[in-house]
Parts: structure tokens; sequence; C-alpha cells
């Protein structure tokens, strides 16, 4: 097997890829003028960025890039981010990613999702922490409250599409758990760290992702409280599948923005889901910021390289016999998974 070291050097490599294969990391990014357009060397965390949190303000821009996938362009640019880390004091580079592109114009059914994960992997990000504004299930999760969930529900309709495998080459990958018990166990470190300074965190919750756009109607809203749901979204899924899929260790952080439509109070609604996610956006900033300065302790090195994950397609992944694979399948393959289907 190859090193991580190895394959980074690898998966930027240029290949024979038709013309939409090859990565394309050297676009300007039209309103970041005078920002870098590549960046050499591996990024190992990103943040992607739901509803009300399209950019991560307090950290320094040092690169922003346009990286196209087999699967097509991701929903925004990635922008390279600099944290110091706070035992070295030495930067580590941040991915950001807006997950509704930059001006929320991406709808969740919409989402690129494959190209948001394998654009993050071909980069050599192997830990995410994402961002989701949710609705409460319960009556203990209040507005602006922080969940860290352990479970999902998946509710979408099988219109996204949702795996790095088809076409000719089956992999089958174990998802008990969809989310990174050991980042789970940091974020939630981290989030505690903060109560006390207008932080209320709820340690696990069970996420009703939901089709959309449109919210639940009443009767769904119970029957996911009947279910035992925390929470409800509209992205948890697929992107915590192809995170899997991916090898890379996914943790989201939901804040509760409203009681959906089984409460008394008022019913969702847009404006009320933006009202308090721009009320608590100073505790999502430093919610974030908390975890990072935690991954970025030479302690968690082997988890943020989710070395637990790493290797686990090469056996997952190769089911189908060589002479049965489909050859475009195993070409957007390889580019995802430099020397694991050679
Ligand atoms: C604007 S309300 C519905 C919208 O909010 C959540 O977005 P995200 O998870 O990206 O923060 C929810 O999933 C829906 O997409
Ligand atoms: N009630 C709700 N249903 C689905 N997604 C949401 N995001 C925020 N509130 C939501």
């Amino acid at each position: 097997m190859l090193t991580p070291a190895k394959r980074f050097t690898h998966c930027l490599t240029p290949r024979i890829f038709p013309l939409i294969f090859t990565r394309n990391i050297t676009i300007p990014y039209h309103s970041m003028a005078g920002v870098a357009t590549s960046y050499d060397s591996p990024v190992r965390i990103a943040v992607i960025g739901g509803t009300g949190v399209q950019a991560l303000p307090g950290f320094t821009l040092i690169a922003s890039l346009n990286v196209t996938t087999p699967w097509g362009s991701p929903s925004s640019p990635i922008s390279i981010l600099q944290h110091p880390s706070p035992t070295t004091g030495k930067p580590i580079p941040i991915a950001f990613l807006s997950r509704h592109g930059l001006h929320h114009e991406i709808a969740p059914h919409e989402i690129p999702n494959r190209a948001n994960l394998a654009a993050l992997r071909s980069i050599g990000v192997r830990t995410i922490v994402a961002f989701s504004a949710v609705g409460s299930l319960q009556e203990e999760i209040r507005p602006r409250d922080f969940v860290v969930p352990d479970q999902v529900i998946d509710r979408t309709k099988g219109i996204r599409p949702f795996t790095f495998f088809e076409g000719g080459m089956v992999g089958h990958v174990g998802f008990g758990d969809p989310f990174d018990e050991g980042l789970a166990k940091i974020v939630r470190q981290c989030g505690h760290s903060l109560e006390g300074e207008g932080v209320r965190l709820h340690d696990k919750g069970l996420v009703i992702c939901m089709e959309g756009p449109q919210f639940s109607t009443r009767a769904e809203s119970n029957l996911y409280r009947s279910w035992g749901g925390s929470v409800i979204n509209m992205s948890a899924l697929p992107e915590a599948k192809l995170a899997r899929e991916a090898e890379m260790a996914y943790q989201m952080i939901c804040m509760a923005t409203d009681y959906d439509c089984w409460h008394d109070s008022e019913d969702v609604n847009v404006e009320m889901v933006m009202g308090h996610m721009k009320a608590n956006a100073e505790n999502a900033r430093r919610f974030v910021g908390a975890v990072l300065d935690e991954l970025s302790k030479e302690e968690h090195g082997e988890q943020v390289l989710a070395k637990h994950l790493d290797g686990m397609m090469m056996g997952a992944g190769s089911i189908t016999h060589k002479e049965g694979r489909g050859k475009e399948s195993e070409e957007k393959l390889r580019w995802l998974f430099p020397g694991y289907f050679d």
C-alpha cells in the first residue's frame, strides 16, 4: 500500500484522462483578486459550511482552489485558510467549502455531493467537520442549541447521487455508525468547553435527513418524533455516506433554528432559520475555532489523517473482478483512489 504522502504526490500527478477528468486548480477565483489559486501541500482538515455559514470569518485566506473532479465541480471554490496550531504555533491549512454555493444558490437536492467530497479528498483532506441548520424534534433541544449527532435516518428519496461505486464497480462500506466517533469525542469536548459562554450542547442525537426543499408536513414531523428523531435537516445525506466511502472521518455539528411544525410555536420558515443562524453566528464561529485549535494539536495527528479508515475501500471496493469492471467508473475511482484499482 502507498503511504499517504506518496499517495498524495501520486494523486497530483497528471494522468491520461479525458479532459473532463483532469484536475484544474489554477483557474482564478474571480472575487479573490491577488489570492493564490493553487496550494502545494496536502490539506488534511476541512469545514463544510451550510445554511448561513458561507465563509469562515477570522481566518487568513491563503488560496482559493477551483477543483474539477470526474463528478463535476464542487458547490464552491475551496478556500484554503490558515490556522495557527495552538501547540507549535505553526500555521495549519484548513479547507472550507460552502455546501449551498457562495450565495446559497444550490438547493439541498442539487448539491454536487460527489464532487464536493472527491474534491476535498483530492487535496488531501481526511477529516471533515460539517455544519448544518436543523429543525428540533424535541422540546429540550431549543433554537440555537448545538447537537453533535450520532445517528441518521435516511428520508431522502433516491434522487440524489449517493455513491462513488456504480456502473460496473461495486463497493459496500459499513455505515452502522454514520459519524466518526473519534472525531465526535473531540468536537463534543470543544463544545462543552464553551458551555457557560452561551453555548448549549447536546452530545448525541438522531438526525432525520429529509428530501426537501419543502419542509415536512405536521404528520411527518410527528412520525419522526415517534421514531425518536432529535433534529431534522436536508443535508446530512448523502454527504456522510460519501465521506465514509472516501475514507474521510466526518462529523456534523447541528444548530437548531426552529421546532419544525410539530410544536405549539410558529411553524418553521426561512426567516426564522436565518434569524437564529445570524444571532448565533458568533457561537458557531467560536465552536469551530475551538475544534480547529484542538485538531491542530499533534496528539490528534492519527485521527486527523483518519488512519483507521485508510485503505478501507481497497477491500470494500474490490468485489468486482477486473474483467467485469465498467471502464468509465474504473477510471473515476482510480482518480479518487490512486493505486487502489490498478
Ligand atoms: C434554509 S432552511 C433548510 C436548509 O437548511 C439546512 O441547510 P444546511 O444543512 O446546509 O445547513 C437544511 O439542511 C436545508 O438545506
Ligand atoms: N425544520 C427543518 N426541516 C428541515 N431542514 C431544516 N433546516 C432547518 N430547519 C429545518
